[in-house]
This record gives C-alpha cells, structure tokens and sequence, in this order.
C-alpha cells in the first residue's frame, strides 16, 4: 500500500542526516495521501543508515490508527496529524533538532526577516509558538504541540502557504512543503537562516527588518499567484 510514498517518505528521512539537520534519531518526515486519509511517517528511533522502506508506518489521518508497518510510528506523528488535518496545502512535514533554528526555539524568539534568502521562501517573520503550558504537556502532549501551532498561525493571521516552518518554544522547528521532498528542502533554507540571523543580530544588536518592497519583490516572484507552494 502507498509504495510511491513510503519511497518519498524513505528518501526525505535519509536527506535530513545528509543535510546535518539532525544527530542520531532527533527528526521525522511524513507525507499524506490526502484522498486515501492517510499519511507515512517514519519509525520513532530507528537509526537513519538502518532504516528501510518496511519500516515506514502508514497511519489514518483522522484517528491515529495504524494501518501498516510492524514499527511504532515517530512519537511526532500527533503533531503531523494536526498539522495536516489544518493546513491544506501541506503535503509532507518536516521536524528536526537542527541547531541554529532549535537555538532560536529555545530563546523563544521569531527568525527576523533580515534578508533575500529569508525572502526566497518565507514572506515574513518565521514565528515561534508560545510556551507549552503544563496541562498541555501533561495532557496529549503531541496533540497539543499541533493545536498550539495552528493557534499561533491564527492569531498572527499568518499562511501556512506563506510562511511554510514554525519553531515550537523549548522545542524546535517544524517546516513543510507541497510534498515531503519540499518539506526537507525549506528545512534546510530554514536552519541556514537561523544560522545566519544569529550572526546578523550579533554584528548589528538592533537590527531592522528587511525592506518590505525587497521581501515583496523576493517572495512573490517565486510564490505569486501563477507559482506553486513551496517553490
Ligand atoms: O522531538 C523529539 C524529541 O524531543 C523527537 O522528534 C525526536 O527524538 C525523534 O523521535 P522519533 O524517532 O521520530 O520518535
């Protein structure tokens, strides 16, 4: 079942070591299928050079169930699951621990706008969530960590189109795509942003945002009505 997207699902899983977006296990990719309900996610805690296209796990979008594969599915797979079932437009998800975007997570702060290659692919601030209250983390914590993504999104009436990563606050970044192979490639643009807005705000302590007319010019040309997500 679903063997073109468990090959897709396989192949993101094994780009993020390759793109030093993750140490040991930290970091999962998934993509749906969305006719079918149903999405493929990696194993929780299967080292990445031992891991094979059976292990992937196919899950029901809407209740969680396993309906393939002999492994447990990644301990994200709930916040997956929320994200699909609210952005539309999401066909694969990316979560890792890669280091510079994890620094801003852990900071709390939001990833400033501060340049074209922040432009190319995000049209704005890349946000970070709130803290995670203690009833939540005690609760359906993974659920949760979902519900509290889509609120951020909603109060700061941001698109999931158009900012397609979010850092979740203590946590880490979670980014996505049109499918799981875009999904890695702007979590890759987005840890080398972090990178780089780190370094930018020690050399200037102040620093302003990006011109708007610059970020418009870089965002639309790529992401404007006749371009696709993601691109
Ligand atoms: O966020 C975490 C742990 O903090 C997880 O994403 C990470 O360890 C990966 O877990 P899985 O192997 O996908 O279950």
């Amino acid at each position: 079942m679903l063997k073109q997207l468990k090959e897709q699902v396989l192949h993101a899983n094994l780009a993020l070591p390759k793109h030093h977006l993750v140490t040991f296990t930290w970091g999962n990719v998934s993509a749906v299928d969305r006719q079918q309900g149903l999405m493929v996610i990696k194993p929780s805690g299967v080292e990445y050079e031992n891991m094979h296209l059976d292990d992937m796990v196919v899950v029901e979008l809407e209740t969680g169930k396993v309906v393939e594969g002999s492994k447990k599915p990644s301990s994200d797979t709930d916040t997956h699951r929320v994200l699909y079932l609210n952005f539309a437009d999401a066909g694969g998800i990316v979560h890792t621990h890669s280091r510079h975007a994890t620094i801003w997570a852990q900071a709390g702060k939001d990833i400033p706008a501060w340049g074209t290659t922040h432009a190319d692919y995000f049209y704005g601030n890349i946000p970070c969530t709130r803290k995670m209250t203690e009833a939540e983390i005690a609760g359906r914590y993974e659920w949760e960590t979902g519900e509290v993504i889509v609120k951020t999104f909603a109060e700061r009436q941001l698109s999931a189109r158009d900012v397609p990563a979010i850092l979740v606050h203590s946590h880490g970044p979670f980014a996505w795509g049109k499918d799981a192979e875009t999904a890695v490639h702007n979590a890759v643009v987005l840890e080398e942003v972090a990178y780089m807005g780190i370094f930018s705000r020690q050399l200037t302590p102040d620093l302003a945002d990006m011109q708007p007319q610059l970020l418009d010019k870089h965002f639309l040309r790529k992401h404007g009505k006749n371009a696709y997500y993601g691109q």
